[in-house]
């Protein structure tokens, strides 16, 4: 396997337009120390690692005694009083089988290699999983299992239902039960946010009596751990005062919290602890772990594997993949900051990132950064980018926000899995936040859902108007700069035109201006709801995705399942996933939407105005392109099942040691 060199990865990367950037002064402080500090501990620990290490920590059995992890206080130390609960947390299925089928424990650990249970056949996998789910996933299919299961670890900022703000909260709600469907048995380590409007989320979590001391940023910092099982995951939730504030997950009006980076790296260091130290329906998880982390939020994961647990023989059987969401937020701070992170001086290469002279502030800023991402796409031991198309996207220097260097030097390990949608949340027959249900065999409810939106938005309920719809971030990547330059324009058409998002003041604004000038056309929605998205998802026509970059997109996936028309930028996986329409294709008409490129104004009015005339002029088409998509399986078994081909590909390699 690649695992370039940590001193190798010290590359003059260059940062994209767009990319993030430290918050304060351009890198701020005594930029030169990290690099001196740097080759010298380099050379200091070239020394150390060719002398006999400390002893390895003994390896975890299947069952107790358990071994506790690093930063674990003191047994005798007190803890803190326990959250009342009005239920007992449930007994989670441990995924190690139930025992009431007949299997032992230690059955079951001499099948075991590697903490990862063999099943045999099929017959085999029934028994190991243990008692059969409820899931609403398996109605009119069965489930299928995985061959080759494995205690697997997500760490993210976000994951819903606890918390979300756009598609990371999506896909980090979702794998995990899918996986955990699967047989794997899987938990999610997320941040506990309390004070802002999802406390009511974590009713069902409690506590867990653990807690541990993250030494960073200058102190002991303690967290401690809130648990709820549900879906068959260990949903396990971190807990510090750093979380608890009103705003939104990373920020609120004022823009982005100045301590971002001291909540991920408690969040990462909570992370690393949780499989060793908490005991969830009776085992811990221990150190045969995969753990996936999200983002940059969680890309200090592998890097304090590597850096903190693996030269102490802890985790040297665990693997990590790093999925990559969006490479627009890498979590870049001030070279500075390096020392608060905890981590061994060494190991500065692995996060060092310098900015390109244009990129600087001042003559003397040096353009010394950290930078989180960086760290676990040098560290991790597979990558995963969540479309085909953004998995070379970023490795070129258009797409790749200044890592695609970095990033085409791990081509080896980098993959790309276009992410999956909830169908049970996602689903037109049984969408508990629309008003009426249908399917691509009776499409009437459909109808009637656009009537109703039409009435609740207070729009000329006209059921021959073309509705476009479009949700997302206001945000730079999506493009809404561009729906703003052609409404104009599109408002002389005959047509309704609904926006729901929140994000950028100003395009905040201009949605509340474009809807008092255009009433019986225009309704902008600011602000984020989730019943309201599935309303606007099931009653319009055309769902209008512009992004400048898009590395999955998942409105254009809830579209089609809802019958709604995609009109996106081919890019990243809108490219992937958007058929085009051909009337004239092979076998008749093909195609879920309209994929168009180049990005142009000229580009995105000429292709809505081909959707808006099919629409009107050519009934039967459009009838087969809602069809059509409507019958595609976005599922998420199908991504699930390509994950676990990536565990297995990780597993085979040796994890990333220096
Ligand atoms: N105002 C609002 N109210 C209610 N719901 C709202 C909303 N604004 C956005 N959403 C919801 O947030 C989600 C957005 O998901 P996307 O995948 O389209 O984009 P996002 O850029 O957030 O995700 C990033 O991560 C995902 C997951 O990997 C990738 O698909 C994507 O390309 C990448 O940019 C959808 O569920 C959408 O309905
Ligand atoms: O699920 C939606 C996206 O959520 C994540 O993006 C967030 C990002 O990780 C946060 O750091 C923050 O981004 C701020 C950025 O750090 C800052 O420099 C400035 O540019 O403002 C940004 C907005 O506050 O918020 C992002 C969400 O808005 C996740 O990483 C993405 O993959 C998801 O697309």
């Amino acid at each position: 396997m690649a695992t370039p060199a940590v001193g190798a990865a010290c590359l003059l990367l260059a940062r994209a337009a767009g990319a993030p950037g430290p918050r304060r002064g351009g890198g701020g402080g005594d930029q030169a120390r990290p690099r001196r500090h740097q080759r010298a501990v380099r050379r200091r620990c070239v020394a150390e690692l060719s002398r006999e290490g400390p002893a390895p920590r003994p390896m975890p059995q299947l069952a107790p005694p358990l071994v506790p992890g690093f930063l674990a206080p003191p047994r005798d130390e007190p803890a803190p009083a326990r959250e009342p609960a009005s239920t007992p947390p449930p007994v989670p299925d441990d995924g190690m089988g139930d025992l009431d089928l007949g299997l032992e424990l230690e059955e079951i650990a001499e099948n075991s290699i590697n903490n990862t249970v063999v099943v045999a056949n099929e017959q085999d996998s029934k028994i190991m999983v243990g008692k059969e789910q409820e899931s609403e996933i398996m109605v009119g299919k069965e489930q299928a299992r995985a061959k080759v299961t494995h205690s697997i670890v997500f760490v993210t900022g976000e994951a819903s239902p606890y918390a979300k703000s756009g598609g990371l909260g999506d896909v980090c709600g979702s794998l995990p039960v899918a996986l955990a469907a699967r047989g794997h048995r899987v938990m999610v380590v997320m941040p506990r946010y309390l004070n802002g409007t999802s406390d009511k989320n974590y009713a069902n979590a409690f506590y867990t009596e653990k807690h541990i001391r993250v030494p960073c940023f200058g102190g002991d910092h303690e967290v401690t751990f809130f648990h709820e099982y549900r879906d068959s995951v260990d949903w396990v939730f971190v807990d510090h005062p750093s979380y608890h504030r009103p705003g939104n997950l990373y920020g609120d009006k004022f823009g982005a919290y100045g301590d971002n980076q001291f909540r991920y790296t408690l969040l990462c260091y909570a992370a690393c602890e949780a499989p060793l130290v908490l005991e969830l329906g009776g085992y811990i998880y221990g150190q045969n772990c995969m753990f996936v982390v999200n983002d940059w939020h969680a890309s200090l994961v592998p890097v304090l594997l590597a850096a903190k647990y693996r030269p102490f023989g802890v985790y040297k059987d665990s693997r990590s993949i790093l999925v990559i969401h969006n490479l627009a937020h890498q979590g870049v701070e001030p070279a500075s900051t390096y020392p608060d992170l905890g981590l061994p001086p060494e190991w500065y290469g692995a996060l060092e990132w310098v900015f390109p002279e244009w990129a600087r502030r001042h003559a003397l800023d040096k353009g010394e950064a950290v930078n989180f991402l960086k760290g676990a796409v040098v560290t991790a031991d597979r990558i995963v980018t969540v479309s085909k198309g953004y998995s070379w996207e970023v490795t070129t220097a258009e797409g790749g926000q200044g890592l695609d260097e970095l990033l085409s030097s791990r081509k080896s390990v980098l993959n790309g899995i276009v992410n999956g949608i909830d169908i049970n949340d996602w689903n037109p027959t049984t969408d508990e936040h629309i008003p009426f249900h249908y399917s691509a065999d009776d499409l009437s409810g459909k109808a009637k859902c656009k009537a109703a939106l039409q009435k609740e938005l207070g729009l000329p309920i006209r059921p021959d108007v073309p509705l476009i719809g479009f949700i997302g971030r206001l945000d730079y990547q999506k493009g809404i700069d561009l729906i703003k330059l052609i409404m104009p324009n599109l408002m002389r058409e005959d047509i309704q035109f609904v926006m729901l998002g929140s994000g950028d003041p100003e395009l905040e604004d201009w949605m509340r201006s474009t809807e008092s000038n255009f009433r019986d056309k225009f309704r902008g929605w600011v602000g984020f709801s989730v019943p309201v998205s599935h309303r606007i998802t099931a009653g319009c026509d055309i769902l209008l995705m512009p992004s400048r970059f898009e590395p999955c997109g998942l409105n254009q996936l809830y579209a089609m399942q809802y019958g709604t028309v995609p009109v996106v930028h081919a890019t990243g996986g809108l490219r992937d996933t958007v058929e085009n329409f051909n009337p004239f294709g092979d076998n008749g008409e093909q195609g879920t939407g309209w994929a168009f490129a180049p990005l142009t104004t000229e580009n995105m009015l000429w292709t809505l105005r081909t959707a808006i005339s099919t629409y009107r002029e050519h009934k039967s088409s459009w009838q087969g392109l809602m069809k059509r998509g409507m019958s595609k399986d976005f599922t998420w078994d199908h991504a699930a099942e390509q994950y676990e081909q990536i565990f297995q590909w990780a597993f085979i390699d040796q994890p990333y040691v220096r």
